[in-house]
């Protein structure tokens, strides 16, 4: 008989979700995690005789599934949480956060904004995020020290701010960030022009040379309102997804955060060239900018993910609730309930962004050979009983306080509920102070 082989860490849970292969639930088996990744998901009768591990939990009222991916957000905006609301998105824009963000936007901002940003997903089950701020070194910094995984976007925008003089210096902090970054398993950079409407078509056409020379992915805000469009075609005479495509952006690279304002044509588009949809239907509700065509996009096999942008105008970042909210707008808006099944809404949580981020081969699904970036859900307690399909009370009944541990790489980044790597109380002091600034300067 050989004898077992020493491994990291076991996990036994009640449930194993691994989204891959869809619909398969197991049960009485267990996780075995070694040098960050998944070892082996084997029948728990197995394991004695196969792995030593070092740490084992057994997690008896748990569902282990893939960590959620926030498809699109801005992190540090965490700290601007109810500052403007109740108001759409441009109004909301000009006269309230970009004010805010000249005033304050900063490293130091960056970071705090970030570290809450991150204790919160983190408690929420989310295990990688996709940013787009100003600052992506602050955000990288907060990032790694909480542990999570993400893809910074490296901002763009055809005005100055604090962060950037001119498109160039944009471009030119975006690549040295990228460079400094490069090597990082847990940290990927994507160029984020903001949107069509406050980036001109030079610089559009200096980021695609760029992106074609690097093989970096574009990630934009596009067609979110419909003044968002009727702008674009007094402006350019054209729509921004054609004014997009006609530049030569459309391709597997490009996540497009919202799309709320499609029309089939461009749906059909947006498959052709195998564009992302990064769907973020809570700050599409809130700002009141409309519902995107979720069920439209996904019969034309267009990849859409979740995200909630950022805590200013959602005002959570809660992953849970986008799956749910994702899920039951699409059955609302459609009038037929089959549209979007629960199992669908996890798979955009997990493994759809991942496929958008082109990291399907390391994250998004429990499987042998890919990242431990993975989350525990208790099930046990009245809010989730009975049981009757685990999927189900994933996406429709339980929520983030029901997670209790959170791993990526197989480092445990909160146990029975407790951040591990982040200081609970220093990350609240910090937005505290953040929050006496803005209001010292508001009054
Ligand atoms: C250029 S980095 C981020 C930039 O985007 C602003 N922003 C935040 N949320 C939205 C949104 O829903 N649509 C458009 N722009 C948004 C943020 O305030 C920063 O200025
Ligand atoms: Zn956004």
């Amino acid at each position: 008989m050989n004898t077992p082989q020493p491994v990291d860490l076991l996990i036994a849970p009640q449930w194993i979700v691994p989204v891959v292969p869809r619909g398969l639930v197991l049960q009485e088996h267990a996780l075995i995690i070694d040098a960050g990744h998944i070892l082996d998901i084997l029948p728990l009768a197995d394991v004695r005789q196969r792995y030593l591990p070092r740490q084992s939990h057994h997690l008896p009222s748990q569902a282990v599934m893939p960590g959620l991916i926030n498809l699109h957000t801005h992190a540090a905006m965490s700290l601007m949480r109810g500052l403007a609301d109740d108001i759409a998105l441009m109004p909301w824009l000009k006269e309230h956060i970009w004010p805010a963000e000249h005033a304050f936007v900063s490293e130091a901002f960056v970071n705090d904004g970030t570290l809450l940003a991150c204790a919160e997903m983190i408690r929420g089950g989310t295990t990688c995020f996709a940013d787009m701020y100003f600052y992506p070194m602050a955000t990288a910094s907060a990032v790694k020290q909480a542990g999570m995984r993400a893809s910074l976007g490296l901002v763009v925008i055809d005005f100055p701010t604090g962060y950037a003089a001119d498109a160039d210096d944009y471009i030119n902090k975006g690549l040295a960030a990228r460079d400094a970054l490069s090597g990082i398993s847990t940290l990927s950079t994507i160029f984020a022009p903001h949107a069509p409407y406050t980036v001109g078509d030079r610089t559009f056409e200096k980021l695609l040379t760029f992106s074609g020379q690097l093989d970096l992915g574009i990630h934009v805000h596009l067609h979110e309102t419909q003044a968002e469009i009727t702008e674009s075609v007094a402006q350019y005479g054209i729509r921004p997804l054609q004014r997009l495509a006609n530049l030569g952006l459309l391709g597997p690279g490009l996540i497009a955060a919202h799309g709320v304002h499609l029309t089939q044509t461009e749906i059909e588009l947006l498959a052709e060239h195998g564009c992302h949809i990064a769907h973020c239907p809570t700050s599409n509700l809130k700002l009141a900018s409309g519902i995107a065509p979720v069920a439209d996009l996904l019969t034309h096999a267009v990849n859409v993910g979740l995200g909630t942008d950022g805590a200013a105008s959602n005002n959570r970042l809660d992953m849970f609730g986008e799956m749910r909210m994702a899920a039951l707008l699409a059955k609302g808006a459609s009038g037929n309930a089959e549209v979007l099944q629960a199992w669908r809404a996890l798979e955009m949580a997990t493994l759809n962004a991942a496929q958008a981020l082109g990291l399907d081969g390391v994250i998004g699904s429990l499987e042998i050979g890919k990242a431990a970036d993975l989350i525990a859900v208790d099930l046990s307690d009245v809010e989730t009983q009975p049981c009757f399909d685990v999927v189900s009370h994933l996406v429709y009944a339980a929520g983030r306080s029901e997670v209790t541990h959170v791993w990526v790489e197989g480092r445990c980044l909160l146990s029975e509920g407790q951040l591990t790597t982040l200081d609970r109380r220093e990350v609240l002091e910090k937005a505290k102070l953040w929050q006496k600034r803005l209001q010292a300067k508001s009054m």
